[in-house]
Protein backbone atom coordinates (compact mmCIF):
# COMPACT_ATOMS: atom_id res chain seq x y z
CA UNK A 1 0.00 0.00 0.00
CA UNK A 2 1.35 3.10 -0.99
CA UNK A 3 1.48 6.00 1.61
CA UNK A 4 -0.21 9.20 0.73
CA UNK A 5 2.31 11.37 3.20
CA UNK A 6 5.55 9.81 0.99
CA UNK A 7 3.59 10.67 -2.13
CA UNK A 8 2.90 14.23 -1.06
CA UNK A 9 6.62 14.44 0.53
CA UNK A 10 7.51 13.44 -3.11
CA UNK A 11 5.05 16.38 -4.75
CA UNK A 12 6.32 18.86 -2.38
CA UNK A 13 9.87 18.33 -3.40
CA UNK A 14 9.48 18.43 -6.97
CA UNK A 15 7.03 21.63 -6.50
CA UNK A 16 10.18 23.27 -4.73
CA UNK A 17 12.08 22.51 -7.64
CA UNK A 18 9.33 24.16 -10.11
CA UNK A 19 9.50 27.16 -7.67
CA UNK A 20 12.86 28.07 -8.08
CA UNK A 21 13.33 27.28 -12.12
CA UNK A 22 10.28 29.38 -12.37
CA UNK A 23 11.80 32.56 -10.46
CA UNK A 24 15.41 31.19 -12.19
CA UNK A 25 12.91 32.24 -15.76
CA UNK A 26 11.41 35.01 -14.15
CA UNK A 27 14.83 36.85 -13.50
CA UNK A 28 16.33 35.67 -17.08
CA UNK A 29 12.80 37.32 -18.41
CA UNK A 30 13.54 40.29 -17.02
CA UNK A 31 17.08 40.52 -18.59
CA UNK A 32 15.00 40.21 -22.06
CA UNK A 33 12.57 43.17 -20.16
CA UNK A 34 16.44 45.39 -20.21
CA UNK A 35 16.87 44.10 -23.95
CA UNK A 36 13.93 44.73 -24.89
CA UNK A 37 13.99 48.50 -23.17
CA UNK A 38 17.26 49.34 -24.78
CA UNK A 39 16.32 48.38 -28.49
CA UNK A 40 12.14 49.16 -28.73
CA UNK A 41 11.55 45.27 -29.29
CA UNK A 42 7.91 44.19 -28.78
CA UNK A 43 7.51 42.23 -25.64
CA UNK A 44 4.89 39.53 -27.47
CA UNK A 45 7.11 37.31 -29.71
CA UNK A 46 3.87 35.43 -31.61
CA UNK A 47 6.43 33.10 -33.23
CA UNK A 48 8.70 32.49 -30.93
CA UNK A 49 5.86 31.38 -28.42
CA UNK A 50 4.45 29.27 -30.68
CA UNK A 51 8.00 27.79 -31.70
CA UNK A 52 7.85 26.74 -28.00
CA UNK A 53 4.96 25.53 -27.16
CA UNK A 54 5.99 22.95 -29.86
CA UNK A 55 9.17 22.21 -28.37
CA UNK A 56 8.03 21.23 -25.17
CA UNK A 57 5.14 19.68 -26.33
CA UNK A 58 7.61 17.71 -28.11
CA UNK A 59 9.22 16.39 -25.04
CA UNK A 60 5.98 14.84 -23.50
CA UNK A 61 5.25 11.39 -23.48
CA UNK A 62 1.17 11.32 -23.57
CA UNK A 63 -1.32 13.14 -25.53
CA UNK A 64 -2.95 14.16 -21.81
CA UNK A 65 0.43 15.76 -20.67
CA UNK A 66 0.99 17.24 -23.91
CA UNK A 67 -2.22 19.37 -23.49
CA UNK A 68 -1.13 19.70 -19.78
CA UNK A 69 2.31 21.46 -21.08
CA UNK A 70 0.69 23.89 -23.63
CA UNK A 71 -1.46 25.33 -21.13
CA UNK A 72 1.06 25.99 -18.51
CA UNK A 73 3.67 27.22 -21.14
CA UNK A 74 1.25 29.42 -22.15
CA UNK A 75 0.88 30.54 -18.87
CA UNK A 76 4.05 31.10 -17.69
CA UNK A 77 5.03 32.67 -21.13
CA UNK A 78 1.92 35.22 -19.96
CA UNK A 79 3.10 35.80 -16.83
CA UNK A 80 6.47 36.82 -18.23
CA UNK A 81 5.00 39.24 -20.38
CA UNK A 82 3.29 40.55 -17.73
CA UNK A 83 6.33 41.11 -15.53
CA UNK A 84 7.81 42.91 -18.85
CA UNK A 85 4.76 45.43 -19.04
CA UNK A 86 6.00 46.26 -15.41
CA UNK A 87 8.70 46.80 -16.21
CA UNK A 88 8.56 48.90 -18.80
CA UNK A 89 5.99 50.89 -17.57
CA UNK A 90 8.23 51.46 -14.40
CA UNK A 91 11.04 52.49 -17.10
CA UNK A 92 8.66 55.45 -18.33
CA UNK A 93 8.76 53.62 -21.84
CA UNK A 94 5.41 52.25 -21.68
CA UNK A 95 4.53 54.64 -24.29
CA UNK A 96 2.04 57.43 -23.72
CA UNK A 97 -1.99 56.63 -24.73
CA UNK A 98 -3.32 59.33 -26.87
CA UNK A 99 -5.52 60.96 -23.92
CA UNK A 100 -5.69 64.16 -22.24
CA UNK A 101 -6.51 64.77 -18.52
CA UNK A 102 -8.58 67.68 -17.39
CA UNK A 103 -9.41 69.07 -14.10
CA UNK A 104 -13.47 69.26 -15.37
CA UNK A 105 -15.74 68.02 -18.26
CA UNK A 106 -17.55 71.71 -19.15
CA UNK A 107 -21.11 71.55 -18.36
CA UNK A 108 -22.34 74.99 -19.12
CA UNK A 109 -22.05 76.88 -22.06
CA UNK A 110 -21.39 73.63 -24.63
CA UNK A 111 -24.04 72.58 -27.19
CA UNK A 112 -25.90 69.52 -26.42
CA UNK A 113 -27.45 66.74 -28.71
CA UNK A 114 -29.89 64.30 -27.76
CA UNK A 115 -32.39 61.92 -29.90
CA UNK A 116 -35.83 61.58 -29.11
CA UNK A 117 -37.90 64.72 -28.63
CA UNK A 118 -38.59 67.00 -26.36
CA UNK A 119 -39.85 64.99 -22.75
CA UNK A 120 -37.18 62.33 -23.54
CA UNK A 121 -35.17 60.31 -20.93
CA UNK A 122 -32.17 61.31 -22.63
CA UNK A 123 -33.23 65.23 -22.26
CA UNK A 124 -33.76 64.59 -18.63
CA UNK A 125 -30.45 62.71 -18.37
CA UNK A 126 -28.74 65.72 -20.20
CA UNK A 127 -30.63 68.10 -17.49
CA UNK A 128 -28.97 66.85 -14.77
CA UNK A 129 -25.76 66.19 -16.18
CA UNK A 130 -25.41 70.24 -17.70
CA UNK A 131 -26.11 73.44 -16.16
CA UNK A 132 -28.71 75.45 -17.51
CA UNK A 133 -26.96 77.81 -19.66
CA UNK A 134 -26.48 74.93 -21.96
CA UNK A 135 -27.77 74.80 -25.76
CA UNK A 136 -29.25 71.84 -26.90
CA UNK A 137 -31.35 70.14 -29.98
CA UNK A 138 -32.42 67.02 -30.41
CA UNK A 139 -32.17 64.40 -33.68
CA UNK A 140 -34.41 61.72 -34.49
CA UNK A 141 -31.86 58.62 -34.28
CA UNK A 142 -28.78 57.68 -31.91
CA UNK A 143 -26.67 57.86 -35.34
CA UNK A 144 -27.43 61.57 -35.92
CA UNK A 145 -25.90 62.66 -32.47
CA UNK A 146 -22.79 60.45 -33.51
CA UNK A 147 -22.53 61.90 -36.37
CA UNK A 148 -23.48 65.50 -34.94
CA UNK A 149 -20.37 64.88 -32.23
CA UNK A 150 -18.11 63.59 -35.41
CA UNK A 151 -18.70 66.65 -37.35
CA UNK A 152 -18.80 69.33 -34.47
CA UNK A 153 -22.36 70.51 -34.98
CA UNK A 154 -22.86 69.75 -31.38
CA UNK A 155 -20.20 69.55 -28.36
CA UNK A 156 -22.08 66.81 -26.27
CA UNK A 157 -24.09 64.03 -27.18
CA UNK A 158 -26.25 62.47 -23.90
CA UNK A 159 -27.02 58.27 -25.34
CA UNK A 160 -28.43 55.69 -23.47
CA UNK A 161 -26.23 52.72 -22.66
CA UNK A 162 -27.60 50.22 -20.51
CA UNK A 163 -30.96 49.20 -18.40
CA UNK A 164 -31.53 48.33 -15.21
CA UNK A 165 -34.53 45.69 -15.92
CA UNK A 166 -33.39 45.23 -19.92
CA UNK A 167 -29.88 45.31 -20.17
CA UNK A 168 -27.69 46.74 -22.77
CA UNK A 169 -28.36 48.95 -25.61
CA UNK A 170 -26.34 46.82 -27.96
CA UNK A 171 -27.13 49.58 -31.13
CA UNK A 172 -24.83 51.97 -29.19
CA UNK A 173 -21.89 49.46 -28.45
CA UNK A 174 -21.56 48.98 -32.07
CA UNK A 175 -21.81 53.19 -33.03
CA UNK A 176 -19.34 53.45 -30.31
CA UNK A 177 -17.14 51.52 -32.64
CA UNK A 178 -18.01 52.72 -35.72
CA UNK A 179 -17.30 56.91 -34.45
CA UNK A 180 -14.60 58.23 -33.35
CA UNK A 181 -16.11 59.53 -30.27
CA UNK A 182 -15.53 59.01 -26.79
CA UNK A 183 -17.21 58.79 -23.57
CA UNK A 184 -16.19 61.28 -20.74
CA UNK A 185 -18.65 60.75 -18.44
CA UNK A 186 -22.37 59.47 -17.56
CA UNK A 187 -25.76 59.76 -15.46
CA UNK A 188 -28.33 57.12 -14.35
CA UNK A 189 -32.16 58.14 -14.58
CA UNK A 190 -34.97 56.44 -12.95
CA UNK A 191 -37.14 55.53 -15.78
CA UNK A 192 -40.67 55.55 -13.76
CA UNK A 193 -42.53 54.56 -16.60
CA UNK A 194 -46.63 55.41 -16.80
CA UNK A 195 -49.18 54.18 -18.91
CA UNK A 196 -50.39 57.77 -21.00
CA UNK A 197 -53.32 58.34 -22.63
CA UNK A 198 -55.20 61.23 -23.96
CA UNK A 199 -57.65 63.20 -21.33
CA UNK A 200 -60.54 62.00 -20.91
CA UNK A 201 -59.84 58.22 -22.15
CA UNK A 202 -59.97 55.07 -19.40
CA UNK A 203 -57.85 51.90 -19.54
CA UNK A 204 -60.78 50.17 -20.93
CA UNK A 205 -60.65 51.96 -24.03
CA UNK A 206 -57.07 51.38 -24.79
CA UNK A 207 -56.30 48.88 -27.55
CA UNK A 208 -52.59 49.90 -28.55
CA UNK A 209 -49.41 50.65 -26.84
CA UNK A 210 -46.54 52.88 -27.97
CA UNK A 211 -42.87 53.11 -26.50
CA UNK A 212 -39.39 52.32 -26.94
CA UNK A 213 -38.80 48.18 -27.31
CA UNK A 214 -37.15 48.96 -23.68
CA UNK A 215 -39.92 50.46 -22.30
CA UNK A 216 -42.17 47.80 -23.52
CA UNK A 217 -39.37 45.18 -22.00
CA UNK A 218 -39.62 46.97 -18.93
CA UNK A 219 -43.41 46.91 -18.38
CA UNK A 220 -43.77 43.39 -19.51
CA UNK A 221 -45.50 41.84 -16.88
CA UNK A 222 -48.34 45.02 -16.79
CA UNK A 223 -48.50 44.61 -20.72
CA UNK A 224 -49.19 40.73 -20.33
CA UNK A 225 -52.65 41.56 -17.97
CA UNK A 226 -53.74 43.38 -21.06
CA UNK A 227 -52.70 40.80 -23.52
CA UNK A 228 -55.32 42.04 -26.12
CA UNK A 229 -53.28 45.36 -26.25
CA UNK A 230 -51.28 45.47 -29.92
CA UNK A 231 -47.63 46.74 -28.76
CA UNK A 232 -46.26 49.23 -31.06
CA UNK A 233 -42.32 50.09 -31.05
CA UNK A 234 -40.88 53.40 -31.97
CA UNK A 235 -37.45 55.31 -31.61
CA UNK A 236 -38.31 56.96 -28.29
CA UNK A 237 -40.55 56.91 -25.53
CA UNK A 238 -41.58 60.75 -26.01
CA UNK A 239 -42.19 59.70 -29.52
CA UNK A 240 -44.81 57.21 -28.60
CA UNK A 241 -46.51 60.10 -26.32
CA UNK A 242 -45.99 62.61 -28.80
CA UNK A 243 -47.50 60.55 -31.27
CA UNK A 244 -50.69 59.65 -29.39
CA UNK A 245 -51.35 63.25 -28.65
CA UNK A 246 -51.03 64.24 -32.39
CA UNK A 247 -53.04 61.48 -33.10
CA UNK A 248 -55.75 61.95 -30.73
CA UNK A 249 -57.17 58.62 -30.79
CA UNK A 250 -58.29 57.22 -27.13
CA UNK A 251 -58.13 54.04 -28.03
CA UNK A 252 -54.09 54.72 -27.85
CA UNK A 253 -51.55 55.29 -25.28
CA UNK A 254 -48.01 55.58 -24.81
CA UNK A 255 -44.98 53.89 -22.39
CA UNK A 256 -43.28 57.30 -21.18
CA UNK A 257 -42.17 59.66 -18.55
CA UNK A 258 -44.53 61.56 -16.32
CA UNK A 259 -42.38 64.67 -17.98
CA UNK A 260 -43.43 63.19 -21.52
CA UNK A 261 -46.82 63.13 -20.43
CA UNK A 262 -46.83 66.59 -19.06
CA UNK A 263 -45.09 68.07 -21.98
CA UNK A 264 -47.92 66.59 -24.58
CA UNK A 265 -50.87 67.28 -22.33
CA UNK A 266 -51.40 63.61 -21.77
CA UNK A 267 -52.67 62.15 -18.49
CA UNK A 268 -51.84 59.43 -16.38
CA UNK A 269 -54.06 56.55 -17.19
CA UNK A 270 -51.87 53.20 -15.02
CA UNK A 271 -48.96 54.62 -12.77
CA UNK A 272 -45.92 51.97 -11.57
CA UNK A 273 -46.27 49.59 -14.47
CA UNK A 274 -42.44 48.73 -14.32
CA UNK A 275 -40.94 45.46 -13.59
CA UNK A 276 -38.37 46.87 -11.21
CA UNK A 277 -38.83 49.56 -9.04
CA UNK A 278 -35.14 51.02 -9.08
CA UNK A 279 -35.81 50.62 -13.08
CA UNK A 280 -32.87 53.56 -14.24
CA UNK A 281 -31.02 53.99 -17.28
CA UNK A 282 -27.42 54.89 -17.64
CA UNK A 283 -26.97 57.36 -20.00
CA UNK A 284 -23.18 58.39 -21.36
CA UNK A 285 -21.72 61.33 -22.05
CA UNK A 286 -19.34 61.43 -25.38
CA UNK A 287 -17.45 63.82 -27.39
CA UNK A 288 -15.30 63.93 -30.02
CA UNK A 289 -12.14 64.72 -28.05
CA UNK A 290 -9.91 62.16 -26.36
CA UNK A 291 -10.44 63.94 -23.12
CA UNK A 292 -10.56 62.10 -19.50
CA UNK A 293 -11.41 63.92 -15.87
CA UNK A 294 -8.56 63.46 -13.83
CA UNK A 295 -10.19 61.89 -11.01
CA UNK A 296 -12.28 59.35 -13.69
CA UNK A 297 -12.63 55.86 -12.34
CA UNK A 298 -13.90 53.69 -14.44
CA UNK A 299 -12.46 52.75 -18.20
CA UNK A 300 -14.33 51.10 -21.12
CA UNK A 301 -12.38 49.65 -23.86
CA UNK A 302 -13.30 47.35 -26.58
CA UNK A 303 -11.14 44.80 -28.56
CA UNK A 304 -11.24 41.66 -31.03
CA UNK A 305 -9.77 38.58 -30.56
CA UNK A 306 -9.04 35.47 -32.64
CA UNK A 307 -11.66 32.78 -32.57
CA UNK A 308 -9.61 29.94 -30.31
CA UNK A 309 -10.04 28.91 -27.47
CA UNK A 310 -8.79 30.61 -24.43
CA UNK A 311 -8.31 33.96 -26.29
CA UNK A 312 -10.78 36.05 -24.29
CA UNK A 313 -9.51 34.33 -20.96
CA UNK A 314 -6.44 35.27 -22.17
CA UNK A 315 -7.23 39.27 -22.34
CA UNK A 316 -9.03 39.20 -18.97
CA UNK A 317 -5.60 37.85 -17.31
CA UNK A 318 -4.40 41.46 -18.12
CA UNK A 319 -7.04 43.00 -15.98
CA UNK A 320 -7.01 40.22 -13.24
CA UNK A 321 -3.23 40.16 -13.09
CA UNK A 322 -2.93 44.08 -12.75
CA UNK A 323 -5.76 43.99 -9.48
CA UNK A 324 -8.30 45.88 -11.54
CA UNK A 325 -12.06 45.41 -10.95
CA UNK A 326 -13.67 44.11 -14.11
CA UNK A 327 -17.27 45.87 -13.65
CA UNK A 328 -18.61 44.35 -16.65
CA UNK A 329 -18.74 42.34 -19.96
CA UNK A 330 -20.46 42.53 -23.13
CA UNK A 331 -19.98 41.04 -26.81
CA UNK A 332 -21.53 41.61 -30.28
CA UNK A 333 -21.44 40.21 -33.21
CA UNK A 334 -18.63 41.30 -35.82
CA UNK A 335 -20.02 42.81 -39.07
CA UNK A 336 -19.59 40.48 -42.04
CA UNK A 337 -17.50 37.61 -40.08
CA UNK A 338 -20.48 34.72 -38.21
CA UNK A 339 -19.64 33.89 -35.10
CA UNK A 340 -17.36 35.86 -34.05
CA UNK A 341 -17.49 38.92 -31.54
CA UNK A 342 -15.96 41.98 -30.05
CA UNK A 343 -15.91 42.46 -26.52
CA UNK A 344 -16.48 45.28 -24.47
CA UNK A 345 -15.28 45.65 -20.98
CA UNK A 346 -15.53 48.35 -18.38
CA UNK A 347 -13.24 48.27 -15.36
CA UNK A 348 -12.67 50.36 -12.42
CA UNK A 349 -9.37 53.11 -12.96
CA UNK A 350 -7.81 56.13 -13.96
CA UNK A 351 -5.61 56.11 -17.88
CA UNK A 352 -3.37 57.73 -15.47
CA UNK A 353 -2.86 54.83 -13.16
CA UNK A 354 -0.01 52.35 -13.55
CA UNK A 355 -1.88 49.31 -13.56
CA UNK A 356 -3.95 50.68 -15.76
CA UNK A 357 -1.51 51.45 -18.25
CA UNK A 358 0.08 47.89 -17.58
CA UNK A 359 -3.29 46.88 -18.50
CA UNK A 360 -3.96 48.47 -21.51
CA UNK A 361 -0.82 47.56 -22.92
CA UNK A 362 -0.51 43.91 -22.93
CA UNK A 363 -4.57 43.99 -23.93
CA UNK A 364 -2.88 46.21 -26.88
CA UNK A 365 -0.21 44.02 -27.96
CA UNK A 366 -1.85 41.12 -27.87
CA UNK A 367 -5.36 41.36 -28.95
CA UNK A 368 -6.58 41.74 -32.48
CA UNK A 369 -7.35 45.45 -32.18
CA UNK A 370 -8.00 47.42 -28.95
CA UNK A 371 -10.21 50.72 -28.65
CA UNK A 372 -10.11 52.78 -25.45
CA UNK A 373 -13.89 54.39 -25.53
CA UNK A 374 -13.29 56.48 -23.00
CA UNK A 375 -12.80 56.66 -19.23
CA UNK A 376 -15.19 59.03 -17.38
O1 LIG B 1 11.92 35.57 -25.88
C1 LIG B 1 11.37 36.64 -25.64
O2 LIG B 1 11.38 37.60 -26.42
C2 LIG B 1 10.69 36.81 -24.36
O3 LIG B 1 10.24 37.91 -24.06
C3 LIG B 1 10.45 35.64 -23.48
C4 LIG B 1 9.11 34.98 -23.70
C5 LIG B 1 9.10 33.72 -22.76
O4 LIG B 1 8.65 33.88 -21.63
O5 LIG B 1 9.55 32.69 -23.20
C6 LIG B 1 8.03 35.94 -23.30
C7 LIG B 1 7.36 36.73 -24.20
C8 LIG B 1 7.49 36.58 -25.65
O6 LIG B 1 6.26 36.65 -26.29
C9 LIG B 1 8.24 35.37 -26.02
C10 LIG B 1 8.92 34.61 -25.12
Amino acid sequence: MVDLKELRDEIDSIDRQIVELFEKRMDICQKVAEYKIRTGKKVFDRTREQAKIDTVKGLTRSEFNRHGIEELFQQIMAMSRKLQYQLLEENGVAGRLPFIAVDEIERSKVRVVYQGVEGAYSQAAMKQYFSEDITSFHVEQWRDAMEAIAEGSADFAVLPIENSTAGSVNDMYDLLVEFENYIVGEQIIRCEHKLLGLPGAQLSDIQRVYSHPQGLSQCKPFLEEHRGWKQIPLENTAVAAKRVAEEGDKSQAAIASAFAGEQFGLQVLADKIYLNEANSTRFIIITNQRIFRKDADKISICFEQPHTSGSLYNMLSHIIYNNLNMTKIESRPIEKRNWEYRFFIDFEGNLNDSAVKNALRGIREEAKNMKILGNY
